[in-house]
């Protein structure tokens, strides 16, 4: 029986078994017994300073055995002469970490599963194990080469969550342990974006960030084989661990089933927060969604009476994602291609004079404007969310501004991170906890 020994554990070391990386450091296996059960753990084995536990998931873990021969283990056992365990999370943020994480080398080409090393937290850094990573578009966005900041290789993925391996000096708002969501908008509370009151944009790391590596020395933490692999917007979630500014994760509920939460580190906060916290929709506002991903579903039916969800024919209409947006309250679809006119004038035509909001949950510059002119006169607001490719502009005429519509836009839905983020969670988890269990007969 195998299982993973739990960070703050002892236990007594049986048996190591060794075998070279590809630096200087020795990754040793250790086999350890407490109790009835039989731990096995990873760990670094330093010529100086002795041997020191580091805590492998499962599934790296099974390989490993295949790897291991007694005769290694015997090696390595008269090597290091002494084994014992250690409680090694404070040492654990000098060594480095060789774990399995999907590399973008070139845009548009297939992501490479590769060994990478990833360098200990630094200060104000800390080192997190992602557990669950979902993808965004701005992902596949990035990853197409559209991107203006993007940058290759890297390491892609910002919507995670994740338990902390170790951090850095000075970090004092998270340890090993705590269960986190990855934060690509950083909340320093310090700079004059976060204490302005008016933004969720923070300052402090946003220069690093876009430039794929690290505040305190401006290199990355990643490298296969001696090459850095550039960071990507301070999150890189696909990869087994990563390494992130501490102002930018957020300590959430352990109780938080890491699945599920893991999609509050981007898209669902960024279509509830665009209808609360940027266009702050009334109830029974009509209502218009152009797209229907996970941004765009988040945005429909928060406290809107009806809700339409545009789609042209360059996109066919993915019936399950019309399914899916009926559960989420839509009660509308149109389809451009089933009219002559521009959608923009359907949907004037349809709603008495035009929508009271919009949101363009796409990414396509034409559709920001259609989303736009479909509001109504007066007071009609439109909410770009999409992020759309370097290059492209947004275009209408100034009188449909001078006649009281108005554009805004989005980042993370206004949401404040680090100090929302576990909010939401709390909220989703009062949610669950009242939904009553179903009866099992
Ligand atoms: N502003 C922000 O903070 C954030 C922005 N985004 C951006 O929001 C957009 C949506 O993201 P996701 O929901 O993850 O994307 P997604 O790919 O899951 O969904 C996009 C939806 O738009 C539909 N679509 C594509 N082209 C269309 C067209 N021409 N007409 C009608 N429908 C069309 C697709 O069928 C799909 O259902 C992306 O541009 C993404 O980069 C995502 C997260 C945060
Ligand atoms: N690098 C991109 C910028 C993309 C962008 O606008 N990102 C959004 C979040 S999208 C999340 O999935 C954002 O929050 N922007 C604010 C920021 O500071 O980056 C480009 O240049 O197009």
């Amino acid at each position: 029986m195998c299982a993973v020994g739990t960070p703050g554990n002892t236990a007594e070391v049986t048996g190591i078994g060794g075998k070279r990386h590809s630096r200087a450091d020795t990754v040793v296996l250790v086999i350890a017994h407490k109790g009835f059960w039989t731990y096995v753990l990873g760990a670094i084995w330093d010529p100086e300073g002795g041997l020191f536990v580091v805590h492998f998931s499962p599934h790296i873990l099974y390989p490993f055995f295949l790897f291991f021969t007694l005769s290694e283990i015997i090696r390595q056992l008269i090597k290091i002469r002494h084994g014992y365990s250690r409680q090694g999370h404070h040492l654990q943020r000098y060594y480095y970490l060789y774990y399995v994480s999907a590399v973008a080398y070139e845009a548009n080409k297939p992501l490479v599963i590769e060994d990478v090393e990833v360098a200990p937290p630094q200060a104000g850094e800390v080192r997190v194990q992602i557990l669950f990573t979902a993808l965004c578009h701005t992902d596949a966005y990035t990853w197409s080469g559209k991107d203006p900041e993007g940058l290759f290789p890297c390491i892609l993925g910002h919507e995670a969550a994740g338990i902390v391996e170790s951090v850095g000096e000075g970090v004092t708002e998270v340890k090993p342990g705590d269960h986190v969501i990855p934060c690509y908008q950083a909340e320093c509370k310090e700079c004059k974006f976060c204490k302005s009151g008016k933004t969720n944009l923070c300052g402090k790391i946003r220069g690093a960030t876009g430039v794929g590596v690290m505040m305190n020395d401006r290199k990355s933490r990643f490298s296969v084989k001696g090459t850095p692999i550039y960071h990507f917007m301070g999150t890189s979630t696909f990869s087994q661990y990563t390494v992130v500014h501490d102002v930018s994760v957020a300590k959430i509920d352990p109780q938080a089933p890491l699945e599920k939460v893991c999609l509050l580190g981007c898209g669902v906060p960024t279509g509830l927060g665009a209808v609360w916290n940027t266009a702050k929709v009334e109830a029974g506002s009509n209502v218009a969604i152009f797209g229907l991903g996970t941004v765009g579903l988040a945005v429909s039916g928060r406290g809107c009476k009806s809700s339409w969800c545009c789609t042209n024919n360059r996109i066919d209409i993915d019936t399950r994602k019309f399914d899916r947006a009926k559960e989420f309250g839509v009660t509308e679809f149109v389809n451009p291609k089933d009219h002559e006119k521009p959608i923009q004038q359907v949907l004037v035509d349809m709603t008495d004079g035009g929508v009271d909001y919009s949101f363009e949950c796409i990414g396509n510059v034409s559709i920001m404007r259609a989303a736009l002119e479909c509001c109504h006169k007066g007071w009609g607001t439109s909410v770009i969310v999409g992020v759309a490719a370097s290059g492209q502009e947004i275009a209408t005429r100034p009188f449909q501004l001078v006649t009281g519509r108005v554009w805004k836009g989005t980042a993370f839905g206004g949401f404040k991170s680090r100090t929302q983020v576990p909010q939401l969670v709390d909220k989703y988890m009062k949610k669950v906890n009242q939904t009553p269990t179903p009866n099992p007969k």
